[in-house]
């Protein structure tokens, strides 16, 4: 039977999607990150969680963390359909309604912050529901069509994750968690910032008052340079607090310097064509391949240590 075109506020009609829509709205590259720092903050955890309970967790962190993505492009599917980078997605590529979007975020935000605290405890439960809460309302309602500071202080959603993940074993927060906390709540800005300055042609079409659009390429290179130091100080922290041992020590100390070393290249540029961003894109892609560096190492440090 032929399936009956729905009306949607951006592209009409479509028909109703296909369940590797609803994988795509989940945003599953992005979240693969997402995911592995929950782990580690869930593994470096002192304490037992029975396996069965401990892959539940993660499970919650995954299907909220996608729901937070699925209300984000239902709220921004008019923006995303004048980016380049975002127009092939199922909203503004016209493959999914909105309503559909928006009930498979809601609901898939109860049943994981649900589900968590049935699982685990109402600690991990309640950050959960913070995070994506921050993520909806904080970030990608509230600040991101409004300053060019949206992900310093938005960016804090993407933070949550190993303080979550820490919290369904033990219950509680304590000192490495927050630790690892300020490690993604500093990354993000260069981490983010040096994809910005590619793509800052793309942002500027669909009207987000990104640092470089507002700021210029020079204001934002200073900043990445600034938050890499910051960023530096929180990696090291770890170690500093005597929280992790020799393992962590090494690669936080390495692979920081390297991506202090990418910032400055970065920094010292004054290029402002798109076509030509290498340190940009460098600096962007090592900054995931860092935070799976470090998280892992916390992980196999504190098993050793233990
Ligand atoms: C507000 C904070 C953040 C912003 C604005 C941001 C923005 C972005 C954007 C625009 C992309 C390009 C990917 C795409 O086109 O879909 C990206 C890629 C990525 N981000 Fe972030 N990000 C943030 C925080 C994070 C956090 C907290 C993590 C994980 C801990 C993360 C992990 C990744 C990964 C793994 C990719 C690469 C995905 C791929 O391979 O396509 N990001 N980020
Ligand atoms: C557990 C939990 C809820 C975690 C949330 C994790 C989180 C906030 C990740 C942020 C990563 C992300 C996809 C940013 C994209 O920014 P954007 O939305 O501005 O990017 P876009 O332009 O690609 O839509």
């Amino acid at each position: 039977m032929a399936s009956s075109p729905i009306l949607t506020g951006v592209h009409a009609p479509v028909l109703p999607a296909h369940w590797r829509d609803f994988v795509a709205l989940t945003k599953p590259r992005v979240m693969t990150l997402v995911v592995f720092t929950g782990l580690c903050g869930l593994l470096a955890a002192p304490g037992h969680l029975h396996p069965v309970l401990a892959f539940t967790a993660i499970l919650c962190i995954a299907l909220g963390a996608g729901a937070a993505a699925s209300l984000n492009q239902w709220w921004e599917a008019d923006i995303d359909a004048k980016m380049k980078r975002t127009a092939s997605r199922p909203l503004p590529a016209g493959r999914m309604d909105r309503q559909s979007a928006l009930h498979f975020g809601v609901g898939l935000s109860f049943f994981s912050v649900i589900l968590m605290g049935m699982a685990t405890n109402w600690l991990a439960s309640a950050v959960l529901s913070v995070s994506i809460l921050f993520y909806v309302f904080v970030y990608t309602i509230w600040l991101k069509p409004r300053t060019a500071q949206n992900i310093v202080i938005g960016g804090a959603a993407g933070a949550f994750p190993p303080v979550i993940g820490w919290a369904a074993v033990t219950g509680d927060v304590s000192a490495l968690p927050i630790a690892l906390f300020m490690l993604i709540f500093f990354w993000t800005p260069p981490h983010f910032w040096a994809l910005a300055l590619f793509v800052k042609t793309d942002y500027a079409a669909a009207g987000i008052p990104m640092l470089p659009v507002v700021s210029g390429e020079v204001a934002t290179r200073r900043q990445i340079w600034f938050y890499t130091a910051i960023m530096a100080v929180a990696a090291l922290a770890p170690v500093l607090l005597n929280l992790t041992g020799v393992i962590y020590g090494t690669t936080a100390l390495l692979g920081t310097a390297l991506f202090a070393l990418f910032a400055f290249q970065v920094y010292r540029r004054r290029e402002s064509d798109p076509a030509r961003m290498k340190p940009e894109k460098r600096l962007f892609k090592y900054s995931i391949l860092y935070l799976f560096l470090l998280f892992g190492a916390v992980v196999v440090d504190r098993w050793l240590l233990a």
